[in-house]
């Protein structure tokens, strides 16, 4: 039996870098997360320890930097390309980038300097190169979003599940549904208007969430991820994670009240984690853009 090295990457983890655009007085934000991850002909520095192919993480940490200044931050998605591909370009040894990047928003408050974190969501952002984008390389981006929380009031039944001799839970056809939907969604190309599809794939989901009379958080997330595909040609597969975040009616009856679906006790443990791939009959197959 032989042992060998498998399948490995490097690179530096959770660089914060924060993008300050100066229009005269008024100035915009641009607030990132990004770890950067390289693979090539990486054998010797694990075998022998040679690192004269390891272009140090501390280095990927000042591109990053450096980029940041030198181009600016324009569109995550964007801001990931150009990094893979510097790094594949310029380093023969490096085969392979993989870029993951998180962006917060900054909202605007008065004047021309002054903001609030926005939103509760993160926008997210996976980026993979081999090469120059167009020039034979392999590449893909994934955009999506985490912690979008979102609740229905009404508009939601759970009814007509299997049981057996465990289940206690009761059937019901007005309930709450909350959730925070974690949603990536796979780019067919490298060449999408990136704000603009993630405004409209993030539109999308929150209406498709409002306007289903759910039966289940299922059959939302179905319903979710189909809109997205539908409304987004330049999308072609959604992945989507959505905790139930469960609302259970309190019993007022001890104290002389009824409770007609208005008080409840939000249970933060343990939660119901709804999990699903929606995609295109076309969609091109490619695991590793998720990875
Ligand atoms: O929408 C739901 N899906 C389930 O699978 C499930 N299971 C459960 O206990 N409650 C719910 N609700």
């Amino acid at each position: 039996m032989a042992i060998v090295l498998g399948p490995n990457r490097y690179g530096k983890a959770e660089v914060r870098v924060v993008r300050v655009t100066r229009d005269g007085g008024t100035h915009r934000i641009r607030d990132l997360n990004v770890g950067v991850f390289l693979s090539g002909d990486m054998d010797d520095v694990h075998l022998t320890g040679d690192n004269s192919a390891v272009l140090p993480t501390d280095t990927q940490k000042n591109t990053v930097f450096a980029f940041a200044k030198k181009y600016g931050i324009g569109e995550p998605e964007e801001f990931g390309l150009l990094l893979a591909r510097h790094f594949v370009d310029s380093q023969p040894a490096v085969h392979h980038a993989r870029v993951r990047l998180e962006e917060y928003a900054w909202d605007r408050i008065t004047g021309p300097h002054s903001f609030v974190r926005g939103g509760t969501e993160v926008r997210t952002a996976l980026v993979h190169s081999d090469g120059s984008g167009g020039s034979g390389g392999s590449e893909s981006v994934v955009s999506g979003l985490r912690d979008l929380t979102v609740l229905n009031s009404t508009g939601s039944e759970f009814h007509g599940f299997a049981q057996d001799g465990f289940t206690t839970l009761e059937p019901t056809d007005d309930r709450v549904l909350a959730t925070a939907v974690t949603a990536r969604w796979r780019h067919r190309g490298t060449g999408s208007d990136w704000d603009a599809s993630y405004a409209a794939a993030r539109a999308a989901l929150l209406d498709a969430f409002a306007t289903t009379h759910s039966l289940s958080l299922q059959q939302t997330l179905y319903a979710m991820g189909r809109r997205v595909l539908e409304e987004r040609p330049e999308l072609c597969e959604v992945r989507m994670s959505m905790p139930n975040k469960h609302h259970f009616l309190v019993d007022l009856a001890p104290f002389g009240m009824d409770n007609d679906n208005e008080v409840y006790f939000a249970a933060d443990r343990p939660y119901g984690l709804i999990e699903g791939t929606v995609l295109t009959d076309d969609a091109p197959d490619a695991p590793s853009a998720w990875q």
